[in-house]
């Protein structure tokens, strides 16, 4: 499989990635259904400190797989630290994964319970490395806080993404998207499960520290549908729109999953 030609259909999908990129049958592969039953209270983690203050996003785009906010890659620019890492990692951009309908889209499952779309944070060991290409397949190189959406109230902070929708329907669009706060879309408890694991999309890096909080927020009904108006198509292909873009979850191979709280 060249790259680039997986995809989530029938043919492309997540069973036969294996075929183009090997590591998808490795053993820190994500994403995993966290147990809670079995997750381990660690002590020795310390909370996450979250410094979004220096935030500077530059673009929303719809890169055939998922729709992506992208950040300034600055030296003071947005961080998270703290928690199971050891370095500063940063953040490079966000984007997300949902399903065909509300009951399904999360990547993670928790007690095989599924939520309507999970959002990525995408950040980098800049400490350690000099770009994100060259963090991406290390296995200290990136850290993606994971946060669960799940349909109530709308989400006012989101309804700048969601409204920018429209702009980039197309595979290969993209639009300016300038000063976007991420942190508006974090829970308001931090409590979080983290365990070793891999990027959840080809090329399956396994070279993520996985934070996912306990906690998802609340989008609309209707926030949820202005997702499901993407495509995975380009403006002149038959149009194929952008849903169910999530892999299922994989073996955990004895990885212990820890929890920050008790
Ligand atoms: C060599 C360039 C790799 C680009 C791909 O980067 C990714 C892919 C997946 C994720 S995810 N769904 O695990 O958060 C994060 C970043
Ligand atoms: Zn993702």
């Amino acid at each position: 499989m060249a790259s680039h030609c997986w995809g989530y259909g029938e043919d492309d999908g997540p069973s036969s990635w294996h075929k183009g990129y090997p590591i998808a049958q490795g053993n820190r592969q994500s994403p995993v259904n966290i147990i809670t039953a079995e997750t381990m209270y660690d002590s020795s983690l310390s909370p996450l400190i979250v410094s979004y203050e220096n935030y500077s996003s530059i673009s929303i785009s719809n890169n055939g797989c998922s729709v992506a906010v992208e950040y300034a890659d600055a030296e003071q620019g947005p961080v998270i630290e703290g928690g199971p890492l050891g370095d500063a990692y940063r953040l490079k951009q966000f984007h997300f994964h949902w399903g065909h309908k509300d009951c399904q889209g999360s990547e993670h499952t928790v007690d095989g319970r599924t939520y309507a779309s999970e959002l990525h944070l995408v950040h980098w060991n800049a400490s350690k490395y000099q770009t994100f290409r060259e963090a991406v397949a290390a296995p200290d190189g990136l850290a993606v806080l994971g946060v669960f959406l799940e349909t109530g109230k709308e989400h006012q902070g989101l309804t700048k993404i969601t409204d920018a929708l429209s702009m980039v329907k197309f595979k290969g669009s993209t639009a300016d998207l300038k000063d976007f706060n991420p942190k508006c879309l974090l829970p308001r408890n931090l409590n979080y499960w983290t365990y070793p694991g891999s990027l959840t999309t080809p090329p399956l890096h396994e070279s993520v520290t996985w934070i996912v909080f306990e906690e998802p927020i609340e989008v609309s009904k209707r926030q949820m549908e202005q997702f499901r108006m993407l495509l995975f198509s380009e403006e002149k292909e038959d149009e194929k729109f952008m849903e169910n873009n999530f892999r299922p979850p994989q073996p955990l191979n004895g990885r212990k999953v820890c929890a920050s709280y008790n």
